[in-house]
């Protein structure tokens, strides 16, 4: 199977520290990757590399094997990179529909005259997250404010999809979720994964990225500390590691952080 993002050597600097420090990643089609790390660990940060947010310092991207540059988020987006974020980037006080085609909203011509063509907006909104499963949202009028947090990222990942995403970079969408609506968002990502998106799933949560994963990988003090695919490691050797990068970022804080990650 041939990979379809792929990161090579990035490093990130901001005022010459590093938040990124060569680290390498691939995501092939139809398969999740599970990023981990503590607080600092440099997970945002690399994320907004593979989504043009930030240049990296050194290092490149390829897509499909060719390398690319994207120099702004809308150059990531056209190429497929989708990204949402922990609360959906859904506004509470819109319709589903209005939630979900903003800033590309289907419109009809009257005359001269240029109309938002609601009906279809509903429909399609409606049919596209049911497609995802999301079957107790059935009214596209409802305001998104009044959907759990879960359907709310459910909501913005079928947005994602039904823009053509070709890879879905998800920034912590369970870590804010009770344990049902945490289930609602990783069957999603099940079902994605299994319509060829490549799922690259940013978690703190072990439980969540064990129960989704194909391949993980754990950054420590901007490194990777840790890669392994699905099944090469037991629970307790995840939690583990994960706890040991906590300790070893606080000792390495102690210590005025001067040898962030070599561990
Ligand atoms: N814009 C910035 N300017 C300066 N330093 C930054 C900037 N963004 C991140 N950093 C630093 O880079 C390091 C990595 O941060 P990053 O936010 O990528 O970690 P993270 O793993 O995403 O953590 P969290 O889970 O808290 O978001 C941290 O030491 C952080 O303070």
């Amino acid at each position: 199977m041939t990979t379809m993002l792929s990161a090579e050597n990035i490093t990130v600097t901001f005022s010459g520290n590093y938040a990124v420090h060569d680290v390498s990643l691939h995501v092939d089609p139809g398969s999740v990757l599970c990023l981990l790390g503590d607080n600092g660990a440099g997970k945002s940060t690399l994320i907004k590399v593979l989504s043009g947010v930030y240049q990296p310092s050194s290092g490149n991207l390829r897509l499909d094997g060719d390398v690319v540059t994207f120099p702004s988020p809308r150059a990531a987006r056209e190429a497929g990179i989708s990204t949402v974020h922990q609360y959906g980037g859904t506004a509470p006080l819109m319709s589903v529909d209005r939630n979900f085609f903003i800033g590309s909203e289907l419109t009809r011509r009257v005359g001269p005259i240029r109309f938002l063509h609601r009906s279809r907006m509903r429909s399609e909104a409606l049919q596209a997250i049911s497609e995802l499963g999301l079957t107790r949202v059935t009214n596209a009028r409802q305001l998104v404010g009044t959907m759990s947090g879960g359907e709310r990222q459910a909501l913005a990942i079928a947005r994602a999809v039904y823009f053509g995403a070709r890879v879905l970079i998800l920034d912590e969408p369970t870590s804010a979720l009770g344990v049902k609506e945490a289930a609602l968002v990783l069957r999603l990502i099940d079902q994605v994964r299994a319509s060829g998106v490549a799922v690259i799933f940013i978690t703190h949560n072990a439980q969540h990225a064990m129960a989704i994963g194909d391949r993980f990988q754990v950054l420590i003090g901007g490194r990777t500390a840790a890669d392994f695919a699905r099944g090469e490691k037991t629970r307790n050797e995840v939690l583990d590691l994960m706890a040991g990068g906590e300790e070893f970022a606080a000792l390495a804080g102690d210590l005025g952080g001067s040898f962030g990650g070599d561990a």
